[in-house]
């Protein structure tokens, strides 16, 4: 097989960050990969100059990773179809909300046998109100293969080539998932590879809702005792959530990178943290306060809070996920933020005697 080409969809805060790593990855397996990155970014004028233009000459996202060098061979290219043509790898790295966008404008262009990875982390509601994964919505859409990359991967100390770990989720190790670590694994981003993508990617996209939670509790001036609390009520939650609607997982997948790890870090240092902490402080709308904090930025966990609750009310089951449910609640200010510590004291953990 030749050199597989590979496209980036996507160029914020994380597609920049990855970019980075992937531009140097393919020209180490050259037999594996063409040396040319293209890198899908959706246009934007950033103080009177084109994006696309200043990462094409200056090689730096000056809006979403200022500071850090992008490699010369990752090309910006801002027509979405044009991006992907001849490409046998897409990385899928947008906000979740613009997924089926992006995906319904490559319907018929993509050949079957492209492989795709998704390094989004969310969820998407079917119109009957039930949960699919982000990878089923991209592999329903364009009938292609899809894996995933989840991980405690906060993207500025990704970009400052920072130690870390990331795991991916795919179906067939030995063959996808061998070539997707080559193309993502360095010695300062380490990658897992394992064949439970469905909860590498759950893990993933319920981390942002308890990283929600995390949130208010700093806002509301409580300390590290309480943040462990809510990170380990919200393991449990989402180890129930994954079991209830994707049955059969691996346990061992919880204590990968994309479990526990993406959970520690997202809880102490990520945006979905950081916004709503000011949201209780400042008693700001999230929108305003992402807004005003994020510069473009988008936080993903009141989105995914908001689906996953759907999905929870829908088959009759808020009351065993509580703080899920709280975290939705409090995003719409139908609850107030102190509430979740009762909905934290009346857990249904604690509530065996
Ligand atoms: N930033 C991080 O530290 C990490 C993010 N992720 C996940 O990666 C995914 C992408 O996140 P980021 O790269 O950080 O994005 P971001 O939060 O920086 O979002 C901005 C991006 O959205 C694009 N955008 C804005 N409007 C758009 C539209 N109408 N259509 C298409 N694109 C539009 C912008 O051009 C920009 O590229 C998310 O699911 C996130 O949860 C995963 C790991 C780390
Ligand atoms: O996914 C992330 C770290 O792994 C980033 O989290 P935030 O979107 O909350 O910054």
């Amino acid at each position: 097989m030749s050199p597989r080409k590979v496209t980036i969809i996507g160029s914020g805060n994380w597609g920049s960050a990855i970019a980075r790593i992937v531009g140097q990855t393919v020209k180490s397996f050259p037999d594996d990969f063409d040396s040319e990155v293209r890198m899908w970014v959706f246009e934007e004028t950033v103080n009177g100059e084109k994006l696309s233009e200043i990462i094409n000459t200056r090689h730096e996202n000056v809006k979403y990773l200022p500071g850090k060098t992008l490699p010369t061979n990752v090309v910006a290219v801002t027509d979405l179809v044009q991006s992907c043509t001849g490409s046998q790898v897409l990385i899928f790295v947008v906000p979740h909300q613009f997924v089926k966008g992006i995906c319904n404008q490559l319907v018929g262009k993509i050949p079957e046998n492209t492989q795709a990875i998704s390094l989004i982390k969310g969820v998407s509601t079917e119109k009957k109100g039930g949960l699919k994964l982000i990878s089923e919505e991209i592999r329903d859409i364009l009938k292609i293969d899809v894996s995933v990359l989840m991980g405690a991967n906060l993207a500025p100390e990704v970009a400052n080539d920072n130690f870390c770990e990331a795991t991916i989720g795919c179906k067939r190790k030995a063959q996808d998932g061998m070539m997707l670590k080559r193309l993502f694994h360095t010695d300062n981003f380490r990658i897992n590879v394992v064949e439970d993508a469905h909860t590498v990617e759950l893990c993933g996209a319920l981390k942002n809702v308890v990283a929600c939670a995390a949130g208010f509790t700093d806002g509301l001036g409580f300390g590290d005792n309480t943040k462990a609390a809510v990170i380990r009520l919200g393991l449990m939650e989402t180890t129930k959530f994954v079991e209830h609607y994707y049955p059969g997982s691996n346990l061992q997948t919880f204590f990968e990178s994309c479990g526990i790890a993406d959970l520690i870090t997202t809880c102490y240092g990520g945006r979905n943290r950081k916004v709503c902490e000011a949201f209780v402080k400042t008693g700001k709308s999230l929108a305003e306060v992402e807004k005003e904090m994020l510069n473009g930025q988008s936080a993903q966990g009141p989105l995914t809070a908001e689906e996953v609750y759907l999905m929870l009310e829908k088959t009759n089951l808020t009351a065993k996920f509580p703080l899920f449910t709280a975290v939705h609640k409090i995003c719409q200010g139908q609850m107030k933020a102190p509430e979740l510590i009762d909905c934290l004291r009346n857990h249904p953990e604690h509530m065996q005697f």
